[in-house]
């Protein structure tokens, strides 16, 4: 991409979406697009494609999505497949229309089987039935896929698809009901422990997840738009899986809470393991760098930041 290049990204105050514009700032691209949702309702066709035929952009990050954790995903599945949906479409083909040179496409790794072997290879996509708890977000990112491959076949359109693990960093969503894990652990760890009694958490403690921080996310998402023009979707991964439970001691040692831990065992555990194997992206070049640890101290600062709560008020 030209540093002057037209760059949409979409979805840039989310986690993703800002990670990105991050990382194309400080490498001086000078000519980004944003909207927020107020102002482009991206489920909207017609505004979509006005702006489109206004602004021409000329490669397109499509970070936008409606997002949420396991129990948002169960309990709002005609959102997570209605928003997601249109979104795709509208920006997807708007891309088309407009001759945009280059789009990628945030999928996610629960597109892949319930019951996928381990570590997920790109090509176990559609071999069986999907989790149930995210079955809805997963058709729509799906067909999000396979849009990018069906206007590759017939148009020529360089439209690619990556598959991130679960991400965390920077203005993640806290909200205890619909944020992922990891936001969850940080915020129910942190007043666990200025409230003095134990935090609640949910399931068995025993799903393995993968974690990676949204800052490598995008440095993944900008090699690609660099590197990667295929049809075939694009495993971004850690390379490391951990039990919630293991998780949990780790975010308590970051939080400094040494107490108990509550289970809820009503609540979902989800997919029983969910671990990207990731070898094509490493052989095109690209590994993360934050390792999980130093990613949750920075994690835990912006939201310490966010809640108000000085290090010395709060340790
Ligand atoms: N978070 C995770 O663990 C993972 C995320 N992903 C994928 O990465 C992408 C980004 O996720 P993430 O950054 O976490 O999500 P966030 O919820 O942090 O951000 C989503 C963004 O999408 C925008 N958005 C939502 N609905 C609309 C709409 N109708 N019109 C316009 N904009 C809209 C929001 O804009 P605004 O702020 O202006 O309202 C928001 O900034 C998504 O595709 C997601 O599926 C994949 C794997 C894991
Ligand atoms: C990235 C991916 O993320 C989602 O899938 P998920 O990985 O199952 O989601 P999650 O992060 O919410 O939970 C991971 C595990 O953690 C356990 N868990 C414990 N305690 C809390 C807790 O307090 N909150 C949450 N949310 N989970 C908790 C929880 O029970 C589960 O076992 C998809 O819906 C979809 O959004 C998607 O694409």
């Amino acid at each position: 991409m030209d540093k002057h290049a037209r760059i949409f990204i979409a979805g840039h105050r989310g986690m993703v979406g800002s990670a990105i514009l991050r990382a194309l700032t400080k490498r001086g691209y000078d000519n980004l697009v944003v909207r927020t949702s107020k102002e482009l309702d991206l489920r909207d066709n017609a505004r979509v494609a006005a702006m489109f035929a206004e602004v021409k952009p000329e490669y397109v990050f499509l970070a936008a999505a409606k997002v949420g954790g396991i129990l948002a995903n169960s309990t709002l599945p005609a959102e997570f497949i209605y928003d997601n949906l249109a979104i795709q479409t509208n920006v997807v083909h708007q891309a088309y229309v407009h001759g945009v040179k280059k789009l990628l496409l945030l999928g996610s790794s629960c597109i892949y089987p319930r019951d996928s072997p381990q570590p997920m290879k790109e090509e176990y996509l559609l071999t069986g039935p999907l989790e149930p708890t995210n079955e809805w977000y997963a058709v729509a990112k799906i067909a999000g896929i396979k849009m990018c491959q069906a206007y590759r076949r017939q148009y020529g359109c360089d439209f690619i698809a990556a598959m991130p693990t679960n991400l965390y960093g920077p203005n993640d969503n806290f909200d205890l009901q619909h944020s992922h894990v990891l936001a969850a652990l940080l915020r129910r760890f942190h007043e666990a422990r200025e409230e003095g009694r134990p935090p609640t958490l949910w399931g068995t403690g025993t799903p393995r997840r993968e974690f990676l921080h949204a800052d490598d996310c995008a440095e993944a998402c900008l090699f690609l738009m660099d590197h990667y023009s295929d049809p075939m979707i694009m495993n971004v991964g850690a390379g490391a899986e951990i039990t919630i439970a293991e998780l949990a001691t780790m975010v308590a040692e970051v939080v400094g809470y040494r107490g108990d831990i509550h289970w809820d065992r009503t609540k979902p555990d989800g997919m029983p393991r969910k671990l990207m194997d990731c070898s094509r992206m490493t052989a095109l070049g690209w590994t993360p760098r934050i390792p999980l640890r130093e990613g949750l101290k920075d994690a835990y600062a912006w939201y310490r930041q966010q809640v108000g709560a000085t290090p010395e008020r709060s340790l």
